[in-house]
């Protein structure tokens, strides 16, 4: 033993232990989502923490390079990488082992995920996300499907007012291909000024067309209207009457609103993507969208799906539950103790004369047969 903090639990910026209460807060939370999503024949799955780095990377059509916490493995002498996001890896399950299961096929999962850095707006690097996938379809009943799910695991774990945020992250390159042309090499530029929302650069590279595209973003009914004012032909209009039937769906349960053209943390995400806010929860709690899985060969496979991040809940208290301990004396039949915990009561057994209800953080302690309030 040395003197060194490390030794004395200090733990790597972004990583953290979950003590009680919030540690059992977060299982009640998990295991609250992978019900709901269970309820609607989604079957879970659980991929390891660790695996190929290849196997993580080149699961998801679009999914770019990403940042990822690698390690050697001393076994195989190959790079291993620890998951940032469990939705390739239920890709790469999807098109492998369990690639002869009729589609669509319905797939859930829940566990933690490691970044390779915190963000200002996240200082964790360990998550928990929890979240469900439908392979072989990534049409508007899907979305629908998907994102009646998510708020419907929200509403259980306790979240209020909840907010989907509608997007179409590949509309830009969408619209230049087709309405609206851009140079090659300059869509990435446009994309960057539709994130920084800055009109007057967009109009300096040419692309005032793209111009209407900011001001549409908002409540999903005006949002609408000003897309559909936009004249840009087929493309635009099937993925507005989508949106639109989406967030009918959503009626009464969420509001909805859309920003065409944001993809901040949209790497994969294609026709559709959103992201999830709840009432004093501070940033997003959830994020999802339709997207492709690279199959055998060249072939590719539509998909749909969201994950959840629960710390967020966790933090503002959520899952937490009744927190009553019961203090049984030394000496008390075990079969009462036995009786009690199946009305539901939680005991703490006195080990030594020493014990008391009060020093071992008890709510009640047990006076003859009857629980008493300390
Ligand atoms: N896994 C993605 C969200 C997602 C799930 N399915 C499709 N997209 C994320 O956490 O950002």
């Amino acid at each position: 033993m040395t003197s060194d903090p490390i030794s004395k639990g200090l733990l790597p910026e972004g990583l953290r232990d979950r003590l009680p209460p919030d540690a059992e807060a977060a299982a009640r939370l998990l295991r609250t989502v992978l019900d709901t999503v269970a309820s609607y024949g989604y079957e879970r799955v659980s991929p390891p923490l660790a695996e190929f780095e290849e196997g993580l990377v080149g699961q998801l059509k679009l999914g770019g390079a990403q940042d990822l916490l690698r390690i050697i493995d001393p076994a195989s002498q190959r790079t291993l990488a620890l998951r940032p996001d469990i939705t390739a890896q239920v890709g790469r399950i999807a098109s492998t082992r369990m690639a002869h299961r009729a589609r669509p096929l319905r797939l859930a999962y829940g566990g933690e995920v490691l970044k390779l850095r915190a963000t200002q707006l996240r200082p964790e690097r360990q998550l928990l996300q929890a979240g469900a996938e439908l392979i072989g379809s990534d049409g508007v009943a899907a979305a629908r499907e998907i994102l009646t799910m998510a708020v419907e695991a929200l509403t259980a774990a306790g979240v209020g007012e909840i907010t989907v945020d509608l997007t179409l992250p590949d509309l830009v390159p969408t619209l230049a291909a087709g309405p609206f042309p851009l140079p090659e090499g300059q869509i990435e530029s446009v994309r960057a000024e539709l994130d920084e929302k800055d009109a007057g650069a967009i109009a300096a590279l040419g692309a005032e067309a793209y111009l209407p595209l900011i001001r549409a973003a908002g409540p999903i009914g005006p949002a609408l209207e000003r897309m559909r004012a936009i004249d840009a032909g087929d493309a635009l209009t099937s993925r507005l009457d989508g949106l639109q039937q989406i967030a009918e769906a959503l009626e009464g349960r969420a509001t909805v609103t859309l920003d065409p053209t944001e993809r901040h943390g949209f790497e994969y995400q294609s026709w559709i993507g959103f992201s999830l806010f709840g009432a004093e929860l501070g940033g997003e709690i959830g994020r999802g969208g339709s997207y492709a899985i690279c199959a055998e060969g060249d072939a590719e496979e539509p998909a749909m799906g969201f994950s959840l991040y629960l710390d967020p809940l966790v933090d503002a208290g959520l899952g937490a539950k009744d927190k009553r301990r019961l203090f049984v004396p030394l000496g008390t039949d075990p079969a009462l103790a036995v009786s009690l915990r199946a009305e539901g009561w939680r005991t703490v057994a006195a080990l030594t004369d020493a014990d008391s209800a009060e020093r071992l953080g008890c709510t009640h302690r047990l006076d003859g047969q009857t629980p008493q309030p300390l």
